[in-house]
């Protein structure tokens, strides 16, 4: 693995929980890295370890054995504090509910981790981050003003503020309509692809997976597959092949529509 070129990886990853006859091996040994200036969806039947991964890989949640690493950082090396640094200075989040704080700004909010951390936000990439989430005119609303989408757009452009080496987001489109979803990913494309950023996807959606520039699949705990230049066809078909009939009911029915089975 070119480890120059990864921005997050982790390798013979294995996380379990509880123990004994409660026992679940959520992750089985996975080793994976996320290229540096890509965008990678995470997928897999449901309950086949991709939060695991996400979490471990980004330094939310320790692995049981194995090592993960943020650029050439190995996680396991930093105690507690350290490891909250590297999470609010290299890492970015957007989850499937804003999280935005209600009574700031828009600009308020994108650039409240960068306050919080008593860094000075880079006018000129606020800017330039504000043109490409499209929120020039909304900046001095509140988020109670703001659509979903909207408010995921501010989500995103907070993630990006400080520059991280990578983005995690774990089912950013979960709470949004498709139209706005399809928005909310193609601005995570082209952040990735206009400013050179990093970003991994958990998703169940094949057609929010195809906006990555690769999938990697996940079943049982284990990485089974990889896709480069997916579309939402392949992604599905692959998808029923993991998960056998149920696959068709874990897909909403409006993330299938157009898609040919
Ligand atoms: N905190 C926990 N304690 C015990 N078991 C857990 C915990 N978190 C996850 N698991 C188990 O680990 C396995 C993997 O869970 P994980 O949430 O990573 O899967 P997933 O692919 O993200 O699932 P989904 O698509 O349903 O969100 C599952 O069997 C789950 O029940």
């Amino acid at each position: 693995m070119n480890t120059a070129h990864t921005a997050a990886r982790v390798v013979d990853a294995v996380k379990v929980y509880g123990s004994g006859d409660t026992e679940v091996r959520a992750l089985d040994g996975v080793t994976v890295g996320f290229p540096a200036g890509r965008f990678t969806a995470i997928m897999g039947p449901s309950g086949s370890g991709k939060s695991t991964l996400m979490h471990c890989a980004a330094g939310l949640d320790a692995l049981t054995s194995g090592s993960a690493a943020i650029g050439g950082t190995e996680l396991s090396s930093l105690d507690d504090r350290r490891l909250t640094v590297l999470r609010r200075d290299r890492v970015g989040f957007v989850f499937q509910a804003f999280n935005l704080l209600p009574t700031l700004t828009v600009a308020e909010n994108i650039t409240l981790p960068l306050d919080l951390a008593g860094a000075r936000a880079d006018a000129e990439w606020i800017d330039a981050l504000v043109d490409v989430v499209g929120l020039r005119d909304r900046l001095h609303h509140r988020p109670s003003e703001l659509s979903g989408g909207q408010q995921q757009r501010v989500a995103v452009a907070r993630a990006f503020a400080s520059r991280p080496d990578v983005v995690f987001a774990d089912e950013p489109t979960g709470n949004l309509d498709s139209r706005s979803g399809a928005e909310v990913l193609g601005l995570l494309a082209r952040a990735v692809r206009r400013m050179d950023r990093t970003v991994v996807m958990v998703t169940h959606d094949p057609v929010a997976a195809a906006h990555a520039d690769e999938v990697v699949f996940l079943a049982d705990g284990r990485l089974v597959d990889r896709m480069p230049e997916p579309t939402a066809e392949r992604v599905l078909d692959r998808m029923k092949a993991l998960d056998g009939p149920r696959a068709e009911a874990d897909i909403p029915e409006h993330h299938t529509q157009g898609v040919p089975s």
